[in-house]
């Protein structure tokens, strides 16, 4: 297990641990994917704790897992949301056990860009515009309709789990919500958080986990994401050569 030295103590949630005793087989979804597969424990930074990988290494996966064991509604929201429009997500909630700091959170929120539609038309219903800016959510676009979430709802002394919070996030928002996550970690928050934004996983009171055959502590530089934007920035039309090779004959 990575230790975070005096820092262990962690916030609000120190570690997960898989029960591996328990788990059915490990063939089946969600206990074949690799990350499952070798997971023991998983410890977490009191400030920001990243997942990071390839499409579909199951980041998604673990963090609604570890979401659900904390008690969020798979799909989104606060702890007082239970709406579901699909019942599709994984039950490896079940096998998960999260380990508490001594603190509770004040209040918290499980962010994923994919229902948050869904979660921003259960707020409409429960009429709590008021909450969340007092602007309807759907009246908004979708990067404003996020931000609007961070800058009303979110507060100190609180848990945020959140999956992809870039999506729908300019580059100079993704460097805003740096800011007010700073803002939040200041005043007692702490973050897990999937991510491919290489801004948003620069924030530097972090650790960050690759998952690649299993979940590796990797530093800012040495992910993908960094090293492949970085590349990309540095040599644009070098890469675009490289990419659109096969293209140069076809005419267009
Ligand atoms: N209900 C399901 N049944 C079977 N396989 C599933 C199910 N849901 C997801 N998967 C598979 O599990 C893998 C991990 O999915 P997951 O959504 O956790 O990935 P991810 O790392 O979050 O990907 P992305 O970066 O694209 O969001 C994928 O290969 C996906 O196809």
């Amino acid at each position: 297990m990575f230790k975070i030295g005096s820092n262990s103590v962690g916030r609000y949630i120190r570690y997960i641990e898989l029960n591996r005793d328990k788990v059915p087989s490990f063939t089946e979804y969600p206990f074949n994917l690799p990350a499952i597969k070798s997971l023991d424990t998983l410890s977490f930074h009191p400030k920001v704790t990243f997942i990071v990988g390839e499409n579909g290494t199951g980041k998604s996966t673990i963090l609604e897992s570890i979401a659900v064991a904390f008690g969020f509604n798979a799909e989104g929201g606060t702890r007082n949301f239970n709406f579901a429009s699909r019942a599709t997500h994984s039950d490896l909630s079940q096998y998960i056990k999260v380990v508490k700091g001594v603190k509770r959170p004040r209040d918290g929120f499980f962010l994923r860009a994919e229902s948050f539609y869904n979660f921003a038309t259960n707020v409409e219903k429960l009429n709590l515009n008021h909450a969340y800016g007092g602007r309807s959510l759907h009246e908004q676009s979708h990067g404003e309709s996020f931000f609007a979430v961070f800058q009303n709802r979110f507060c100190g002394e609180s848990l945020y789990i959140l999956d992809e919070p870039e999506a729908a996030l300019s580059p100079s928002r993704q460097m805003s919500m740096i800011t007010r996550m700073h803002q939040l970690i200041e005043e007692g928050s702490q973050f897990i958080i999937a991510t491919h934004s290489p801004i948003i996983m620069a924030y530097p009171h972090s650790l960050i986990y690759q998952i690649e055959e299993g979940f590796e502590h990797v530093t800012y530089e040495k992910t993908e994401h960094y090293q492949v934007m970085r590349a990309f920035v540095n040599n644009t039309q070098k890469m675009l050569k490289l990419l659109l090779e096969d293209d140069k004959d076809d005419g267009v």
